[in-house]
């Protein structure tokens, strides 16, 4: 649907003394529209900035300052941030991540409470898998709809040495119980990084495609904790194919992309005269934030786990929606901060025009697990 009347012409009506009916109405169907067309369907929450894990790409080794329990929204207010967004604002996908999800003692209660009010709600978890074993049965009988666990290397000390932590072991099986109890499709993210996991490529892809996981490589983005991102050292889209290739023939998906990140590939086996096996393997996903962005048709929005809107992921501005809340606002007043932020959203990667690699190209202050990824 096109946006018919954006946020100022909204507004002016407000001011103009055009009954609530009316503005309300308005204001449903503009949504979360920006100033570029788009409109956010899609809800990425954050339900902590804690982290079990380390890895390199996103977090210091020391850890970060962690919020207090008190800055973080509670179950019940993240439950009413979805109902705002759901009822009112247009939201058809919510996607809960973190930090580590699976670190907050009421995930279950949170997934649980959700699912009641919204039985049809997409709901699904981005999580490194640690414990997932012991919980997975639970959060699909809470009502999850699926999972995307995060793992880059199927070797121990690689393993070890990105995460800095020695727990691949546990990781697997998470992702294994996740299968079991119908979690699906259980997706596998892996960033590959130069000289440490770029050479694992076909075996990552062999082993998903061998437990009927979907596995999809992601660029390195500039959002680390010691900001050590080089274009140089990150592994592209293109170098990534050049990897596969050499094991795998990848034609491309002809499904629709829908405004998903990750372009999807139909695999094959290369045998050994080099030629492709007859039989589709599977697929397999990259997302290419970098060098191939899909900022033009984005339909995300961002709620970081202190309640804070972020209209894009490299975003410079924040609004808070829960001390609005906390203040008494009712749920019009928190609707329409929401809807303020998304107007505002940048084009591309926090500015308005495309380009992590650019000279203007400023990282935001805050790493991928504060923000929510
Ligand atoms: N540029 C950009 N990259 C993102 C954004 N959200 C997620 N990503 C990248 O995409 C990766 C995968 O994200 P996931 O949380 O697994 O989910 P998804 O791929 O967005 O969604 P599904 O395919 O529907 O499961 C993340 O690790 C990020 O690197 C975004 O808003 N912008
Ligand atoms: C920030 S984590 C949060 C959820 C959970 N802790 C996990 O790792 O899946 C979400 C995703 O962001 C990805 N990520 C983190 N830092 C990144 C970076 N600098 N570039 C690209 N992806 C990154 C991770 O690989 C993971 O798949
Ligand atoms: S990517 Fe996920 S698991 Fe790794 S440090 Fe960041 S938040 Fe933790
Ligand atoms: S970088 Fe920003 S605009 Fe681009 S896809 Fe991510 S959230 Fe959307």
């Amino acid at each position: 649907m096109k946006t018919f009347l954006g946020l100022p012409a909204l507004q002016s009506l407000r001011l103009g003394g055009a009954g609530a009916s009316t503005t309300d109405a308005l204001s449903g169907a503009l949504g979360l529209a920006d100033r570029y067309g788009r409109r956010a369907t899609d809800l990425r929450l954050s339900l902590t900035d804690k982290c079990n894990l380390r890895c390199t790409y996103c977090m210091p080794a020391g850890g970060l300052e962690w919020l207090s329990r008190q800055q973080l929204m509670s179950a019940s207010e993240i439950a009413r941030l979805v109902r705002i967004g759901v009822e009112q604002l247009g939201i058809r996908e919510l996607r809960l991540t973190g930090g580590e999800p699976l670190v907050r003692p009421d995930l279950v209660e949170i997934v649980g409470t959700i699912r009641t009010n919204h039985p049809k709600l997409p709901i699904s978890l981005t999580t490194n898998g640690l414990g997932l074993d012991k919980k997975a049965r639970a959060l699909k009988d809470a009502g999850l709809t699926r999972i995307n666990v995060s793992l880059d290397s199927l070797h121990r000390d690689t393993f070890a040495q990105l995460t800095r932590r020695p727990l691949l072991d546990r990781v697997l099986a998470g992702i294994e119980e996740a299968g079991r109890v119908g979690l699906e499709p259980v997706k596998v993210n892996s960033v590959l990084m130069r000289g440490i996991n770029d050479g694992e490529a076909s075996r990552l892809l062999d082993w998903a495609l061998t437990n009927g996981f979907e596995l999809r490589f992601i660029e390195q983005m500039p959002l680390d904790a010691d900001h050590s991102w080089t274009r140089e050292d990150m592994i592209t889209a293109a170098e990534i194919r050049g990897l596969l290739e050499r094991d795998f023939v990848l034609t491309p998906d002809p499904g629709r992309r829908d405004g998903a990140p990750a372009e999807r590939w139909k695999v094959r086996r290369r045998q050994s005269d080099g030629t492709a096996d007859g039989r589709i393997a599977g697929s397999v996903g990259i997302i290419a934030s970098v060098t191939e962005p899909f900022c033009a048709d984005c339909r995300r929005t961002r709620v970081t786990a202190e309640g804070r809107v972020r209209s894009c992921l490299f975003s410079h501005e924040e609004s808070d929606l829960l001390q609005l809340l906390r203040s008494g606002a009712d749920d019009a007043a928190v609707a329409w901060r929401w809807q303020e932020a998304m107007w505002g959203k940048p084009k591309a990667h926090g500015m308005d025009h495309t380009g992590l690699d650019a000279p203007e190209y400023v990282q935001p202050q805050r790493t991928m697990s504060a923000i929510g990824g």
